[in-house]
């Protein structure tokens, strides 16, 4: 397993906009869509191509590229998961979503799971989980969890800002499973909120702040 943090200037710039403490809930929606779509670019590299002949403007055959028919499901971590929707589904619109409600307890900071629907021929598909914040790691151990259970055998987690401690915790529980981030951050905090981190991603998104 890897973990790709994601340098690209662009992702760089909008996560540092995205860091403020006055930024409006539309911007923050905005930006966490665009980076959430600029991680999709790099966590798709990977995919297969194969050559298919066309008629090309001039009237000629002309062979060109085509993705190798493959199934994506994209697994959105609700509430916050949502907020990077649009971003993904932008770069692969026929990806079929799979749904995971999760929220952390307070005071444990275990994932507490309230909700799952997953699509169908999961051994088939590639599934990319989106959640902006990987903090401890519990959400995407028990998304991961619930996704091989139903014999998904190929995962990949696209997060805006993770924690190492987090990083850790999954590499060591799900090896297999690539991680892309747009910003490995310094840790978390004692209330295991990531540091310098986003605050909280799912108030700031959907302005329960
Ligand atoms: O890595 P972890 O320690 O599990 O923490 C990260 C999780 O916490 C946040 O969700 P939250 O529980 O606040 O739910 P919400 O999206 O409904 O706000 C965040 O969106 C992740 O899902
Ligand atoms: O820093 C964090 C940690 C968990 N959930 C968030 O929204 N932010
Ligand atoms: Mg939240």
């Amino acid at each position: 397993m890897a973990v790709y943090a994601i340098d690209h200037p662009l992702v760089k710039h909008k996560v540092g906009l995205m860091r403020s403490a006055n930024l409006s809930t539309k911007l923050f929606r905005e930006l966490a869509s665009e980076v959430a779509e600029l991680l999709t670019y790099e966590a798709t590299r990977g995919l297969e191509l194969e050559k298919r002949t066309i008629e090309g403007w001039s009237g000629e055959p002309l062979l060109v590229d085509k993705i190798k028919g493959k199934k994506v499901t994209i697994v959105p971590i609700l509430r916050a998961g949502i907020g990077m929707m649009d971003g993904v589904t932008n770069l692969i619109p026929s990806a079929r979503i799979s749904v995971v409600g999760l929220y952390r307890n307070e005071e444990t900071l275990e994932p507490v799971p309230y909700f799952e629907k997953f699509v169908s021929q999961l051994d088939e598909r590639l599934a990319l989980i989106i959640d902006p914040m990987l903090a401890t790691g519990g959400s995407v151990i028990a998304t991961i969890d619930m996704l091989k259970k139903h014999k998904c055998r190929e995962i990949k987690v696209i997060v805006l800002v993770a924690a190492p401690e987090g990083i850790k915790r999954v590499q060591d529980a799900h090896p297999d499973v690539d991680i892309y981030a747009a910003s490995v951050d310094d840790g978390l905090n004692e209330h295991g909120y990531i540091v310098p981190g986003l605050g909280d991603a799912g108030d700031k998104l959907f302005g329960t702040r």
